[in-house]
């Protein structure tokens, strides 16, 4: 049995769930990994130095054994994220020691603390088995997975998911993750594909996607209402290509940040209006190394009240950290929001306190979404509200260098991973919803 049975069953399209359970497992299969052995390879190098194609590999793995209320799913696609570029350079830790630590959980997640670390946080594909415990989910279910893995067991996480202390981001800080051609995920991951998608549409939103709406739209990150004004740091990149799409479609003012003319103009065919291009305009918000230059900000400031009409933003939407922080938190209104879930720049952030409180703003830490959250936010995806912003799709053994891109921002939006399906545009059922939507689905392929 190999995953070539499985492929022709999804490809046949009316395989029915008692077919799936007939097809026994198969021993092995493809999966992107780095190495436990590696994790020194770029000691020394500067971080834009270390490169994702040296230490990821194409290996071929054991399936792992199948515990209670897990499922083991086909991937059909999977798309590169940036914690994956984390994982591949090893920092700003080895991920290595995360699964080091889910390993002593218990006797069932000792299986993840292996010498090679299966990577990557989201998939499209079919369930294949489910555990003991799973009534909801079923073989033959086409379906996508959140990247929210908890164990529950602690009352700290009942509200809120998120909260649990064994919250952990599924193929980053667990093992068996999505750039595979099989995954394991716990039940509670799974999440309906939406129908109008091909696989690789349908895997590209789901972290980033979900990151955003807890940010900027739910109760617990910025609770964006109509008519606010937003700025978005990298809004055409992974997470700010969904920042600028629930900005707008929910009523707000997105002032779209980008680096290039190509990406300004991906965000004006989104219906952005506001857009400042940081190369173009030359900010420097760093004088050197350790001192920031507030005339910088102002400028800044100066420039975004030009395109509200003298308004100053509500909320911003951020994740480059240290190198655009400062500028963020005295950028924003009085009583304004600033809502983190990264520091992709650097995580020793500096900005002039004052700003902060004698103008009553906030900073709110965010990070993924809880289980609802993330429900909420592919439900947006399955009604054609907020659609994927795919740009490049690549094989699954050029994951290294699709890794490579995302690095050096080299990408649009986000880039794909085929892992089964054997080429794009498969997977699709609702062809007339997908119709309706076809340029917005197609707005930043190939750009
Ligand atoms: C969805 C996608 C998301 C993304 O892409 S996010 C971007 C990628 N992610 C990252 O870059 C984050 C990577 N993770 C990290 O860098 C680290 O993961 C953290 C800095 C978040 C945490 O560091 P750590 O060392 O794992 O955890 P500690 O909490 O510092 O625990 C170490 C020891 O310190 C103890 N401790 C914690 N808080 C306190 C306290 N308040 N007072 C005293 N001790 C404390 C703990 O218990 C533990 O102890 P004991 O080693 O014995 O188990
Ligand atoms: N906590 C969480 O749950 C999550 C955290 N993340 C983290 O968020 C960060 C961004 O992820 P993602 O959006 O997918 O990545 P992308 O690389 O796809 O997009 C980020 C964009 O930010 C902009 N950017 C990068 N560096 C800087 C800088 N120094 N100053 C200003 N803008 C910058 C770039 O846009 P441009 O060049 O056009 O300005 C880039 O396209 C990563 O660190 C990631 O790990 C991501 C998802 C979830």
């Amino acid at each position: 049995m190999t995953v070539k049975d499985i492929l022709d069953a999804i490809q046949s399209k009316d395989a029915t769930s008692a077919d799936y359970a007939a097809l026994p497992l198969p021993d092995s299969y493809r999966a992107i990994t780095v190495h436990k052995d590696e994790t020194e390879m770029f000691a020394g190098l500067e971080t834009r130095d270390k490169d994702p194609r040296k230490s990821i590999h194409l290996d071929e793995v054991p399936v792992p054994e199948l515990g209670p209320g897990e499922a083991l799913v086909a991937v059909m696609a999977s798309s590169v994220n940036y914690n994956s570029v984390w994982t591949s350079i090893f920092e700003p830790l080895s991920t290595f020691g995360f699964l080091e630590r889910y390993g002593k959980v218990s006797e069932l997640t000792r299986r993840h603390d292996l010498p090679y670390h299966i990577i990557g946080s989201d998939l499209a594909g079919v369930v294949l088995r489910t555990g003991p415990g799973v009534n909801a989910w079923k073989p033959g279910d086409e379906v996508v997975a959140h990247c929210l893995s908890v164990e529950l067991e602690s009352s700290d996480g009942h509200n809120d998911t998120m909260l649990d202390p064994e919250q952990r981001i599924w193929g980053f800080e667990t093992n068996f993750g999505g750039l595979a051609e099989v995954a394991l995920v716990k039940s509670n991951q799974l999440m309906p594909k939406p129908a109008h998608l091909s696989w690789e549409e349908a895997a590209a939103p789901g972290l980033v996607n979900s990151t955003a709406y807890r940010q900027l739209v739910s109760r617990n990150g910025a609770q964006m209402k109509q008519g606010d004004n937003v700025l978005i740091w990298g809004a055409s990149g992974g997470l700010g290509s969904y920042a600028t799409q629930f900005a707008l479609a929910g009523g707000a003012n997105p002032i779209c940040v980008v680096s290039s003319d190509q990406k300004a103009d991906i965000c004006r065919s989104m219906g952005a209006e506001a857009i400042i291009d940081r190369n173009a305009e030359g900010y420097r918000f760093w004088k050197d190394e350790n001192t920031q230059d507030p005339k910088e900000w102002k400028r800044f400031g100066k420039r975004i009240r030009e395109l509200t009409g003298g308004e100053d933003v509500d909320i911003v939407f951020e994740h480059p950290g240290r190198e655009t922080f400062g500028a963020s938190v005295y950028v924003t209104r009085k009583g304004g929001t600033i809502v983190t879930c990264a520091s992709t720049s650097g995580y020793n952030h500096e900005y002039d306190n004052r700003y902060l409180w004698m103008s009553l703003k906030r900073i709110i830490g965010s990070h993924f979404a809880n289980y609802r959250e993330a429900w909420e936010a592919n439900r947006l995806i399955a009604k054609g509200k907020i659609h994927p912003t795919l740009s490049k799709v690549y094989s699954l053994q050029d994951t290294g260098q699709a890794a490579y891109d995302v690095h050096r921002n080299l990408h649009q939006g986000k880039v794909g991973v085929l892992c089964l399906a054997p080429e794009e545009g498969l997977g699709v059922r609702d062809e007339e919803m997908r119709a309706k939507h076809i340029d917005a689905i197609n707005r930043f392929r190939n750009v």
